[in-house]
C-alpha cells in the first residue's frame, strides 16, 4: 500500500529542472522528505497536490492521478506551505473556520473542527487575537490547523520547523507525530536538516538537484551501521587484537574501540566483547550501541553507491555523533 508513488516524475523550469525522473513509493506513516535549499521539494508538493503539472512522468496520492484528480485529492489532503501567508487583521479562528469552510465543511461542523484542531496545535486563549502580533511558532501552529481541520488522509507539511527555535523545533516535531498516532494521518513533512527528521519519520526520501539520492525506513539508515562502543581502563589495543582475532571488525576512536554489530552474530557480540575484557582482567568502562545519525552515513555516501550527497552542503545539519 502506498500513499504517494511517482514514476519518473521531472519538471523543467526554463532554466532549472527542478526535478529529475523522481521514482519513490511512499507508504503510510510519516515520512520525511529532506534536501538542501532548492532541491526540488517544494516543486514536489505542487504537484502532488495538482497544482503544477509535470513535465514528464507520473504521479498518484492516495491512489488518485495528480493530472487529472487534482480536486479529489485535495479533499483528501492537507497542505501546510512554507512561506508566511497568515492575513495579519483575522484571528486563528476565523482563519480556520474559513479554511473548513472552503474545504466543504458546514458552518456548525467548521467551528467545532476548529475549536478541537487548535486545541489539538496548542493555541488556547490566543485563537481569538489577530494572528499579525503571534510569534513564528504559533503562526506555524495555525497553518498546520488549517492543514488538520477537514480531517485529510494525508498531509504534506513544507518546512514546518522553519524559523523557530530548538524547543519550538522539538514541540512541531512532537506534534507532527501525534498526527499521525492520535489521528492515523499520514504525514509527509519536508526540512534541509536531516538530523530532525530522523528522530521524527518512520521513513525518509533524500533528494539532491532533483534527483532520489535515498529512500529507506529511518531504521534501515540508522541501524544498519549501528555499532557497539567499548571503553576499557586500559589495554585497549590489546583488546582490539582479541576482538579482531575473535572476527569481530573492531576500530580505535580516541579512548574508544568501535565493534561493528554484525547482524549474524546478534546480541552474541556483546559476549564476545564481555569475555575478552574479562580475559584481559581490564576494568569495563561502559560498552554502549551506537546508533549512526543520518548525517554520518551521508558523509561517506550512500552505502548503495548510487550516489553522494554532502552534507556540508546541507546548512544546518546536524553533525553531533548519538
Ligand atoms: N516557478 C518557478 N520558476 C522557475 N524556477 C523555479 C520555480 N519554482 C522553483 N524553481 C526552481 O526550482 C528549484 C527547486 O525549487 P524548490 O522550491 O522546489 O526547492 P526546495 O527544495 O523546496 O527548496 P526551498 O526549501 O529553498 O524552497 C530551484 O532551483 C528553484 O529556483
Amino acid at each position: 500500500m502506498t500513499v504517494i508513488a511517482t514514476e519518473s516524475l521531472s519538471k523543467r523550469y526554463p532554466r532549472v529542472t527542478a526535478l529529475d525522473r523522481l521514482t519513490v513509493d511512499i507508504t503510510p506513516g510519516v515520512t520525511g522528505l529532506v534536501g538542501a535549499n532548492g532541491a526540488g521539494k517544494s516543486t514536489l508538493i505542487k504537484i502532488l497536490l495538482g497544482l503544477s503539472p509535470a513535465s514528464e512522468g507520473r504521479a498518484r496520492v492516495l491512489g488518485l492521478d495528480v493530472a487529472t484528480e487534482g480536486n479529489a485529492i485535495r479533499e483528501r489532503v492537507g497542505y501546510m506551505p512554507e512561506h508566511d501567508c497568515l492575513p495579519p487583521d483575522v484571528s486563528a479562528t476565523e482563519f480556520v473556520v474559513h479554511m473548513a469552510r472552503m474545504s466543504g465543511l458546514p458552518p456548525s461542523a467548521a467551528r467545532e473542527r476548529t475549536a478541537d484542531t487548535l486545541r489539538h496545535v496548542g493555541l488556547y486563549e490566543e485563537r481569538y487575537r489577530p494572528m499579525g502580533g503571534y510569534s513564528t511558532g504559533m503562526k506555524q501552529r495555525v497553518k498546520l490547523a488549517q492543514a488538520l481541520v477537514h480531517d485529510p488522509q494525508l498531509v504534506l507539511l513544507d518546512e514546518p520547523t522553519n524559523g523557530l527555535d530548538p524547543v519550538g523545533r522539538d514541540e512541531m516535531l512532537a506534534l507532527i507525530r501525534r498526527v499521525h498516532t492520535d489521528f492515523g494521518i499520514s504525514v509527509l513533512v519536508t526540512s534541509h536538516l536531516l538530523g530532525e527528521l530522523e528522530r521524527t519519520c518512520d521513513q525518509v526520501v533524500v533528494i539532491d538537484g532533483g534527483k532520489l539520492l535515498r529512500a529507506s525506513s529511518t531504521s534501515d539508515f540508522t541501524q544498519a551501521t549501528a555499532s557497539l562502543a567499548v571503553e576499557v581502563t586500559d589495554r585497549e589495543d590489546a583488546l582490539l587484537e582479541l576482538l579482531s582475532e575473535a572476527g569481530l571488525a573492531v576500530r580505535a576512536e580516541g579512548v574508544l574501540l568501535l565493534v561493528d554489530m554484525d547482524p549474524e552474530r546478534g546480541d552474541r557480540t556483546y559476549d564476545t566483547v564481555r569475555d575478552a575484557v574479562a580475559e584481559l582482567g581490564v576494568g569495563m568502562v561502559r560498552m554502549e550501541q551506537r546508533r549512526h545519525r543520518i548525517a554520518e552515513i551521508f558523509r561517506t555516501g550512500p552505502a548503495d553507491g548510487t550516489g553522494t550527497a554532502d552534507p556540508h552542503r546541507q546548512e544546518g545539519v546536524n553533525h553531533d555523533a548519538a
